[in-house]
Parts: C-alpha cells; structure tokens; sequence
C-alpha cells in the first residue's frame, strides 16, 4: 500500500473496496489531524460548502455528525440560511434517513454509537425529500467517487440518483489528506455530484449528451 500519507493523494491502483487494511489506515491518518488544522479546516469547508453552485434556497439540507476524525460541519451549520433546515441522518432499520436538528434538540446513540436525534419514525424524512446532503467519506477521488465506512448506508439510501437528477444533490466533505488516486467503481456506487475540502471543490463533470 503506497500512501496513506497525510497530505498526499495515495497512488498507483484504483483503490480496491476490499482493501480493508486501507481503509484503516485512511481513518487513522483522518483521526491523526491535529486540532489547529481541524478547527480551520471547519471554517475553510464551511465557505466551500456555502458557495457551491448549487446551494438550495429553501428545504431541508443534512450533514452529520462527525465521528471518527471526519471533518466537522458545524461551522456550515452555523451559517446556513434560515430558509433552510439543517437534519442529520437517522439509521431506521436498513434505511438511511433524516430528521431535523438544532442545537439542544434530544438525541439518541444510535448501534455504531453515533448521535442521532430522537424522533418517531413518522417524522423521519426520506432521502427523496432532501434538498441537499452532505455525505461523510473515508476516502475520495477527483471524479468526485466515495469510499465510505463500507455498509452502504449512503450508497443504498440514495441509490434512485444512479438513474436520476439532483435534487437531492449528493457531496462528499473531507479533508483533503483523503483523496486517492482513483477509486475503483461498484456498480452499486452512487457518486457525488461535488466533493468538498478545506482546499478543494471537486464538481462532478455533467455528462455531455
Ligand atoms: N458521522 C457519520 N455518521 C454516519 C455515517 C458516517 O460515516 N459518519 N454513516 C455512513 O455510512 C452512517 C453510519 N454508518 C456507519 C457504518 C459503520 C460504522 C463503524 O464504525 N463501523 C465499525 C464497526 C462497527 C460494528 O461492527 O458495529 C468499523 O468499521 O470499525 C459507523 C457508521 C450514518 N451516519
Ligand atoms: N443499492 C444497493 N442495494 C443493495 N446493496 C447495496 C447497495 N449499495 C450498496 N450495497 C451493499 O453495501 C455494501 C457496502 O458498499 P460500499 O463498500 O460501497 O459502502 P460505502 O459506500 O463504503 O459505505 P457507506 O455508504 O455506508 O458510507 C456492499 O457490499 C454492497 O453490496
């Protein structure tokens, strides 16, 4: 395995989705940020995510809530317009959904341990009905592809875009230390129409008919 460096896009093959080692080795380097670049890193992709081209006006948006060393988005959150609604993912039986959440909101661990917020099941949003999602990773390429923690929530939860146009529009955030080379692609990959870091923007190239 050529790179996990921190900082330098990992080279040679397409990243292999069996390559569990490399995917550990990508959440390690990931939880090996240091503070000060964690803290910049949020404002930085805060501006990125805000100004991407396709920022919904109204409706509900989702990001999540970071775990693991993944890039903080509560700077996003903070600015976000009014108009909008932030919600954070919420695992309901094999499905992927959404659910309003402010600061003070009630939340619940849910079985990876992760904060989710506490709500009954008829009040969770489907991802049809998302305007935008932010989409966690573990590593990316520069055609915008996404390795995530490999149960398939996202790829699952939104597998209809295969097939279909934004919205919801899909963007993976990252540091940029989590770029590969390439990442080899599985028929079930739903790839990202942008991914953002606190260095990049990465625009998914519209397919020219
Ligand atoms: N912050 C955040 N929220 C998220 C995700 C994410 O990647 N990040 N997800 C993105 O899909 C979903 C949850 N998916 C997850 C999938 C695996 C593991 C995980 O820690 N797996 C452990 C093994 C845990 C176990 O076996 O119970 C591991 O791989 O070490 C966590 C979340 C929804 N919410
Ligand atoms: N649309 C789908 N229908 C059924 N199974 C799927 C679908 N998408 C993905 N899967 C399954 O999910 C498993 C994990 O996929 P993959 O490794 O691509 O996940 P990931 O993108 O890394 O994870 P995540 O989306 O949870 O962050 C695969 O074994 C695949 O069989």
């Amino acid at each position: 395995m050529g790179g996990a460096r921190r900082g330098t896009a990992v080279g040679g093959d397409p990243v292999s989705r069996d390559a569990r080692a490399l995917r550990q080795a990508l959440r390690q380097q990931r939880r090996d940020t240091p503070a000060s670049e964690r803290i910049a890193a949020a404002e930085a992709i805060a501006q990125r995510l805000l100004a991407l081209p396709f920022t919904p006006e109204h409706g509900h948006v989702a990001g999540y809530w970071s775990m693991d060393g993944e890039i903080s988005l509560h700077a996003w959150q903070l600015r976000l317009p009014s108009s909008l609604i932030y919600c954070l993912p919420v695992l309901h039986g094999d499905r992927l959904r959404f659910a309003p959440w402010r600061p003070g909101g009630a939340l619940v661990s849910n079985r990876y341990g992760i904060p989710e917020p506490d709500v009954s099941s008829a009040d969770l949003i489907d991802g049809n009905d998302m305007a935008l999602v932010i989409a966690p990773l573990v590593a990316f390429d520069a055609g915008c592809r996404r390795l995530g923690m490999g149960a398939g929530w996202y790829d699952r939860g939104f597998a209809f875009r295969r097939d279909r146009a934004a919205p919801p529009w899909l963007v993976g955030a990252a540091f940029a230390s989590q770029q590969v080379e390439a990442i080899a692609a599985e028929p079930w990959d739903v790839p990202m129409d942008a991914v953002c870091t606190e260095r990049d923007t990465f625009l998914a190239t519209p397919d020219v008919e």
